[in-house]
């Protein structure tokens, strides 16, 4: 790779990302030899379509003899009627040479059919699969594998495998077809010309082979350069209050110039190289038919050869040597396929990080009862050998609200994510109602689970809609009946098309207080008896704010919850508050009585208070 143009706005460190970013794209390879084992598990997605398959076989085997039998006559009809003035014979051999090439076409028009539904079919369910199996991977896994590695599966390696399935074997049984037809009749009218042809075929192929390869990489580098480029704009347009509010304008620019400008040199290789090829196979089919020529001249002025024979010997030919790049091609297609189908089953593989215990049983969910949650010395690490919690002991009887408050990064988000079982505790025991946590099944837990998280993600989708992702069977009087007890059914109803106005991307379109009380409708519609809430921290006015805190404490009363709070009122209310610092819980009790205890909150409080005066509201953090 040449080395990258530095653009002036760009600083090094922008630069390195870039680069490194490049780098882990590139560390997935290519190419990778033929398997069988992935060719027949491959080919055992084309099952369901076995009959069409079969016939598609068929047909590709009379096909590949087809075109070459179609030349062969038209060489036939030249050296015998036309040669020989049969104008009786004219007639007939043509209406002969009409019927085949009807024939060949009929075929053609199915081969084509069967092949490009074979590879939809196989690409449809493929993809389902791998969305199957994302699905069921916890969350370690998403902390793990980066987005555009997943999208990549579902993209361009099913694609390579489509490429793979509907073109490689059947072009390729074609092309050997077409070959071995020519070849039994270049031998046969004359096999020293024939031996002559077969020694050039070698060189064709090394030739073909060499820059096919590397078209192919330059294609995928193109492709992946200009998926830097789509990532960049949309990110650049989803970001652009950050850009213009820290004015980034211009090192933005200069970063996109920069991807640009890569797209831009991996095309123009593209091209060169493939203006290199083309000219060069045709310039070598034009080498051999000068050498055919010379000896094929040579043997008929010396009586070897019929000048018939050697008419019929340039058709068949072409079909000879046609193939030898065509194949090539197909070849490298199909290690191309093979890259993509071993990272493709890969995924579709991978064991989940823990899944639930064989023996787990559901969890029952006695209604209108809180859920009881005790952490015994529990410790956790999103990586085990780095732990973020440590030794955390506490209990939550069910209808307590559970408030917990630290620093940032002190270990609050991972407390909850463990009461969720999104990950499970690398030491001590989670009791949930009493049972292990690892005898519980991760549905049953997640049917009695409100989440309200502070990014509240909203889909693209009617309000109601959104709001119904939780149940999808409840009726809208359900949805109507949630927002009503929450009290803020007037606010839903105030939206422009009311519960069914359309939501854009993330949630557009609502504001962060319309979006907390559409989640909160979300999360009570399920009836739930574990409550997890990450307080939303952006600033609201005072009457929303009024309107948020009674609908909160609506979907709290009777339920066992946990609040990462940010706000003073929330913490108030709690019925225990859980201080954390770096892993450990080092305070607990109600708020009054960690204010009076003068320790740690107290003098977070201290801070909560100054800063709440200064901004007038009740925002902690
Ligand atoms: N997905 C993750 N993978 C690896 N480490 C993580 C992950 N999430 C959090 N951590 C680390 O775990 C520690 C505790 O993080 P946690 O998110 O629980 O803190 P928090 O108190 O909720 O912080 P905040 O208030 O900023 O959300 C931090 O050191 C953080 O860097």
């Amino acid at each position: 790779m040449k080395p990258r143009e530095k653009d002036p706005g760009l600083k090094p460190v922008e630069i390195g990302l870039v680069v490194r970013a490049e780098r882990n794209e590139e560390e997935e390879a290519q190419f990778r030899p033929l398997e069988w084992g992935l060719i027949r598990r491959l080919f055992a997605y084309t099952k369901t379509q076995s009959r069409k398959r079969n016939a598609l076989i068929v047909i590709t085997l009379v096909r590949s003899i087809q075109l070459p039998a179609l030349t062969w006559a038209m060489s036939v009809i030249i050296a015998g009627p036309i040669a020989h003035h049969h104008l009786g014979m004219l007639p007939w051999a043509v209406a002969g040479y009409g019927v085949l090439g009807l024939l060949t076409d009929g075929l053609f028009h199915f081969r084509q059919r069967y092949a490009l539904e074979l590879g939809e079919s196989v690409v449809k369910t493929l993809r389902a699969d791998i969305f199957r199996c994302v699905q069921r991977m916890p969350m370690s896994f998403f902390n793990r594998v980066k987005l555009g590695r997943i999208i990549s599966r579902v993209t361009s390696d099913v694609e390579s495998l489509r490429v793979g399935i509907q073109d490689v074997f059947f072009v390729s049984i074609v092309q050997f077809g077409n070959m071995l037809f020519a070849a039994v009749v270049m031998a046969w009218r004359d096999w020293v010309l024939f031996l002559v042809v077969v020694a050039m075929a070698p060189l064709l192929w090394v030739v073909n082979r060499k820059f096919r390869t590397r078209l192919s990489l330059l294609t995928r580098a193109t492709t992946e350069s200009f998926s830097r480029v789509t990532a960049t704009l949309a990110e650049s347009v989803n970001g652009m209050r950050v850009t213009q509010g820290f004015v980034r304008q211009q090192t933005n620019a200069g970063l996109f110039r920069n991807l640009l400008a890569d797209h831009a040199r991996y095309n123009i290789a593209l091209a060169r190289t493939s203006a290199i090829l083309v000219p060069l196979l045709e310039l070598n089919s034009q080498f051999f038919i000068a050498v055919m020529l010379l000896l094929g001249g040579w043997r008929t002025f010396h009586g070897q050869m019929e000048i018939g024979d050697l008419i019929q010997f340039f058709f068949m030919a072409n079909f000879f040597f046609a193939p030898i790049a065509t194949i090539g091609n197909q070849y490298n297609q199909a290690l191309i396929a093979m890259a993509g189908a071993e990272r493709v089953f890969r995924l579709i593989d991978a064991k989940p990080d823990w899944e639930d215990d064989p023996a787990a049983t559901p969890l029952p969910a006695p209604a209108g009862t809180g859920m009881r949650v005790e952490f015994r010395g529990v410790g956790f690490g999103y990586d085990p050998t780095k732990p973020v919690l440590h030794e955390v002991s506490f209990t939550a009887e069910p209808g307590q609200t559970i408030a917990l408050v630290g620093h940032t990064g002190s270990g609050k988000s991972s407390i909850i994510n463990l009461a969720a079982k999104f990950y499970l505790p690398t030491s001590g025991q989670l009791l949930l109602d009493g049972r292990d946590v690892h005898s519980i099944t991760s549905h049953s837990l997640h049917r009695q689970l409100g989440m309200v998280q502070q990014q509240n993600f909203l889909f693209t989708g009617t309000l109601l809609e959104n709001i119904r992702v939780a149940k999808p069977d409840a009726t809208e009087e359900e949805v109507r009946d949630a927002a009503r007890q929450l009290d803020c059914l007037d606010i839903l109803e105030a939206l422009p098309k009311g519960l069914h106005t359309e939501i854009g991307e993330r949630g557009a379109g609502l504001s962060v207080g319309q979006r907390q009380l559409a989640c909160f409708t979300r999360a009570l519609l399920v009836d739930p008896r574990l409550v997890i809430l990450d307080e939303a921290t952006s600033s609201i006015d005072a009457l929303t704010e009024a309107r948020l805190q009674k609908a909160l404490q609506a979907l709290l009363r009777g339920r066992t919850s946990f609040v990462v709070a940010h706000r003073l009122s929330t913490i108030r209310h709690a019925d225990q508050v859980l201080v954390l610092d770096q892993g450990r819980l080092i305070e607990r009790g109600t708020h009054a009585e960690l204010v009076a205890l003068r320790g740690h909150y107290a003098a977070l409080y201290e801070q909560f208070v100054q800063m709440d005066d200064r901004r007038g509201g009740s925002t902690v953090a």
